[in-house]
């Protein structure tokens, strides 16, 4: 199996208080959608930002598809989590003052393709997704679990090679949670990486394998 996104050594402080992450490895393999799991505070959402390249490790390294991420400065790890990651942050983190639609295409900005073809995606995600909505709408006038679904076709219209997910299930009912799960898969069997933290034992149940954190 393809290692796509790798952990190593990571260990990883706040501040002068005692490690969250220590010595800590995994890998992450093309196709594979792989949960994390662990109590509350363990550390599973700094873990999600660290594999993103958002944050940093006070020493170990990430590594995608075998590339060393952690000494690249930060231009090019930002190109980087633009082109190749999908991130869906635990509260959605919607920009309020854009509609659902150009929320979702943002992250599409700079590819260089037409406008036209990128709305028609986003439309497809939207639809797949069963959110339901005027694409028109705000932000302010979606319920919690349209918003994170909404943060998820944000996360998969750049079809990228790794996607993370941090509670993406956490506000939906079990219907709309299966359209979640099902399109972590497919995102995975084009080949990415998916890890998603959660608490919820069916999304767990559902996943290809599990991290105790
Ligand atoms: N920016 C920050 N500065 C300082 N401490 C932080 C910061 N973000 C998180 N923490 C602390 O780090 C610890 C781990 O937080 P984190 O959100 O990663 O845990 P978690 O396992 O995802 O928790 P939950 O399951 O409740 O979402 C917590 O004690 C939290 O208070």
């Amino acid at each position: 199996m393809t290692v796509r996104l790798a952990a190593r050594d990571l260990t990883f402080r706040y501040d002068a208080s005692t490690a969250l992450l220590e010595h800590w490895s995994a890998e992450f393999h093309a196709g594979e959608v792989v949960a994390v799991t662990g109590p509350s505070g363990r550390g599973k959402s700094t873990l999600l930002y660290l594999l993103g390249l958002m944050l940093r490790p006070a020493s170990g390294q990430v590594l995608l598809d075998g590339h060393a991420m952690q000494a690249r400065r930060d231009h090019e790890r930002a190109a980087a989590r633009a082109t190749q990651f999908g991130f869906v942050f635990q509260d959605a983190a919607l920009d309020p003052s854009r509609t659902v639609l150009d929320n979702i295409l943002e992250t599409t900005l700079y590819r260089g393709e037409r406008r036209r073809d990128r709305v028609s995606r986003a439309e497809g995600l939207i639809e797949q997704m069963g959110v339901g909505l005027r694409r028109d709408a705000k932000p302010g006038q979606v319920s919690g679990g349209q918003a994170q679904r909404i943060a998820l076709c944000r996360a998969l219209i750049g079809n990228p090679r790794v996607l993370l997910a941090d509670e993406p299930t956490g506000n939906l009912d079990p219907a709309s949670s299966d359209v979640v799960v099902e399109a972590m898969h497919d995102q995975a069997s084009r080949g990415a990486a998916v890890v998603v933290v959660t608490h919820d034992p069916v999304l767990v149940a559902r996943c290809d394998r599990k991290l105790e954190l």
